[in-house]
């Protein structure tokens, strides 16, 4: 190349004949269509995009997308553009107050049903116990009606049923993009997109192209046949463009959530614990009243809880014990709740609320010391969804139950467990289950967040372990195992741990975290 030449040439760009083919092409169409490049170069439609795409990344041309949108009408549209739509119907057909139920019986159900809500909304008429009462005789033509007899109004010349129009076309004055909107929503219109894409040539390629573009023989590859006879020495070879970005390559991994609920669950295996499973579906038995949550305490409400319609045989020991325990205290120095104890409210059944009832129940299988499990679990509750509650979700329960386990056993077992998750700094808060005493609520402290509350735990009250044959005391914790994952994971919303992002996956990192 001499001194003064600035200017690129062809074969600064390494390209390939395709991608010559297209540039030359676009030198004379300027601008064009993927199906006249194609035509123009004889290759493939995909084959000139392609080629198209990788000029456009060597600057020497450019791909433009454009989106047009059209609207075209359904076959209920198309019903209601003929007949006027249900609510139209409905005010023209009625002159007096009629009950809904006889509107029914007289013209279709289904329409009566449609036209309801629009009556009300468009003011044409009042509901009120179920009557319908017209507010007005006969309405004017409204917007919505506009669009569909424009649509209706096409549609009868020969050539133009199963018109698309643009909103331009379809609209007067802006005012009536509403009127569209709502046909929309009512399935009578439908919006279409289409993309269209253009290829143009830049000045850089214009300029490639005024310098002449050879297209030679080239060889992608090299053939036994080639080396034997030496022909290769003779060929023109396409180099190798080792600086274009290979695709990053994703390999399969473990989720995220999953990664740090199986860490969790290490930890407490590494701790000496035994891991337990239980049913989903558990007796308010086993979910209340084992852990001597009064009959009428509030959690067992149905909008905290998913009750069932099937019901459980409870153990008559079990349950036997338990009675007396509500009732009276049983054998020990309790009152009790005081009450009826009903059976019948135990045996319903419940998807688990949280899983201490699968740990309690656990324990009353093995009352022998020493015991020491978890449970890693999901548990339902009616929440309402929000960044912070979903109805389902993870617990991390455990219990310990040795001769002389002390309080602090619990904490120092606590403390532990999150120290080997990385948080280092942990305290207890004064807390209340009905089933512990003393309770307790663990929180984390993160930087920038302050404290986070993690749970609870606390040791079984004698209400709960003496009906059950258990002699020694039990610590027992239930640990959010979600709030611990968005701490740990950066994430704002719950959700997310759930609905996975495919980016968010993939950029997660495999290490512990
Ligand atoms: N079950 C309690 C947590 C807990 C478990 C065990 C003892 C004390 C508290 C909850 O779901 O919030």
């Amino acid at each position: 190349m001499s001194e003064q030449k600035q200017q690129h040439e062809a074969s600064d760009y390494n390209l390939s004949i395709n991608e010559k083919k297209v540039l030359i092409a676009l030198g004379e169409l300027e601008s064009t269509t993927p199906e006249t490049l194609a035509e123009k170069t004889s290759l493939k439609p995909e084959a000139a995009m392609q080629s198209a795409f990788l000029l456009e990344e060597e600057g020497l041309a450019k791909v433009d997308e454009e989106v047009s949108v059209n609207y075209t009408i359904t076959r209920e549209g198309v019903e209601y553009a003929d007949n006027g739509l249900p609510e139209r119907q409905i005010i023209e057909y009625i002159s007096e107050p009629v009950a809904i139920d006889d509107l029914k019986n007289q013209l279709s159900p289904k329409m009566v049903g449609i036209a309801i809500g629009w009556l009300k909304k468009k003011g044409w008429a009042d509901v009120k116990n179920s009557m319908i009462m017209p507010l007005v005789g006969s309405p004017e033509i409204g917007d919505d009606e506009k669009i569909l007899s424009k649509f209706k109004q096409y549609a009868q010349e020969p050539d133009k049923s199963g018109i698309a129009f643009t909103e331009e076309e379809l609209l007067e004055k802006d005012s009536e993009k509403s009127a569209l909107k709502d046909l929309l929503k009512r399935k009578l219109v439908i919006k279409n997109e289409e993309k269209y894409r253009y290829v143009s040539i830049t000045n850089q390629g214009r300029e490639l192209v005024s310098q002449g573009i050879e297209i030679g023989e080239e060889i992608t590859q090299l053939t036994s046949q080639l080396l034997k006879t030496g022909e290769w020495k003779k060929k023109n070879f396409r180099s190798y463009n080792i600086h274009t970005p290979p695709k990053p390559i994703y390999g399969a991994k473990i989720h995220p959530y999953q990664r740090l609920i199986n860490q969790m669950r290490q930890i407490f295996i590494e701790m000496g614990f035994t891991e337990i499973k239980g049913e989903i579906i558990q007796s308010s038995f086993w979910n209340f009243d084992a852990l001597f949550q009064p009959q009428d305490h509030p959690a067992r409400d149905m909008q905290d809880t998913f009750h069932l319609e099937s019901t459980s045989e409870i153990d008559e020991e079990c349950k036997d014990n338990v009675c007396a325990m509500h009732e009276h205290g049983g054998d020990i120095s309790s009152t009790g709740w005081g009450g009826r104890w009903d059976e019948n409210i135990a045996r319903r059944n419940v998807l688990r609320t949280h899983t201490t009832a699968v740990t309690i129940k656990y324990l009353a299988d093995n009352p022998e010391p020493p015991v020491k499990a978890f449970c890693i679990d999901r548990a339902y509750r009616r929440e309402t969804i929000d960044p912070t509650h979903l109805p389902e979700f993870e617990q991390l329960e455990g219990v310990v139950m040795d001769k002389n386990m002390s309080f602090a056993n619990l904490l120092g077992c606590l403390a532990e467990f999150y120290h080997r998750m990385g948080f280092e700094n942990v305290r207890f808060r004064p807390g209340y289950f009905p089933y512990t005493e003393p309770s307790v609520e663990p929180e984390v402290y993160i930087d920038g967040m302050g404290w986070i509350e993690l749970g609870g735990a606390g040791i079984f009250r004698k209400e709960v372990t003496d009906p059950l044959g258990i002699k020694h005391p039990v610590l027992a914790w239930g640990l959010g195992v979600s709030r611990v994952a968005m701490l740990k994971l950066g994430l704002r919303d719950l959700r997310e741990l759930y609905q996975s992002d495919i980016n968010w996956i993939r950029k997660s990192e495999v290490c512990r975290l």
